[in-house]
């Protein structure tokens, strides 16, 4: 068995959040807010699977036919790809946004990477606003559809929220209250990384 020392394969020794959040919380938003404030490097797992179907990538087709299912994609696609990225960013410090959604991305990501997140942030938000604001983004996304949406709700509350309630059990989940105004909720957001800061976390 190999060593779990958080090291990526270059030896770069690096700190990780992930971001969760049910989809239209707000993940894309808060994380730009926290890279300005506090140099993080903002790696969105959706944002990296739909370059590679811009891309026109070998996996292309089936990302976009996951997607538009509101399915999840291979964990081994998903981890190579911010595997890939982590690498290639002169950076020590990621958000990973919109990852792991389930256990497989979990384990996927242990073992590719060996690294294990410093903490969960999670925003929580009912699905009324959540729905909301997805109609409304106006981001040309495929999946911002009412029947894509509540695809997307289910596996959010089947795969995902079970893992954010593990990561609770161990202590790890920084909880926000996500359906309040981007000002109000990145307030809280910075108390939260300050806080890990003083920590060296
Ligand atoms: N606190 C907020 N209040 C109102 N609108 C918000 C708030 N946060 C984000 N939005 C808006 O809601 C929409 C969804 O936000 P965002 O793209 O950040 O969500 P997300 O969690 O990344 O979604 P997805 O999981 O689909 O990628 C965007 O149009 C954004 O401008
Ligand atoms: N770990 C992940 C993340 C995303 N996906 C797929 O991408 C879609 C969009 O994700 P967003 O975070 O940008 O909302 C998502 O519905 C999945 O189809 C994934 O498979 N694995
Ligand atoms: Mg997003």
């Amino acid at each position: 068995m190999e060593e779990h020392d958080g090291r990526l394969p270059k030896q770069k020794k690096v700190k990780v959040v992930f971001v969760l959040g049910g989809p239209g919380s707000g993940k894309g938003t808060v994380c730009a807010k926290i890279v300005e404030q506090f140099g993080y490097s903002h790696l969105s797992s959706g944002e990296l699977l739909r370059k590679e179907i811009k891309a026109g990538s070998e996996h292309g087709t089936m990302i976009q036919n996951m997607m538009n299912e509101g399915k999840l994609v291979p964990s081994d696609i998903t981890v190579r790809l911010i595997q890939k990225a982590m690498q290639e960013t002169d950076n020590d410090k990621f958000l990973l946004d919109g990852f792991p959604r389930d256990e497989e991305n979990v384990r996927t990501f242990e073992k590719l990477t060996k690294i294990e997140p410093d903490f969960i942030l999670f925003l929580d938000c009912p699905e009324e606003e959540m729905t909301k604001r997805l109609l409304s983004r106006n981001q040309g996304r495929e999946d911002d559809n009412i029947e894509t949406i509540k695809k997307r709700f289910r596996v959010f509350q089947e795969s995902t929220l079970p893992l954010v309630n593990y990561y609770a059990s161990k202590g790890k989940v920084r909880k926000v209250d996500a359906a309040r105004p981007v000002e109000a909720v990145f307030e809280s957001v910075k108390t939260i990384f300050s806080s890990a800061n003083e920590q060296g976390a």
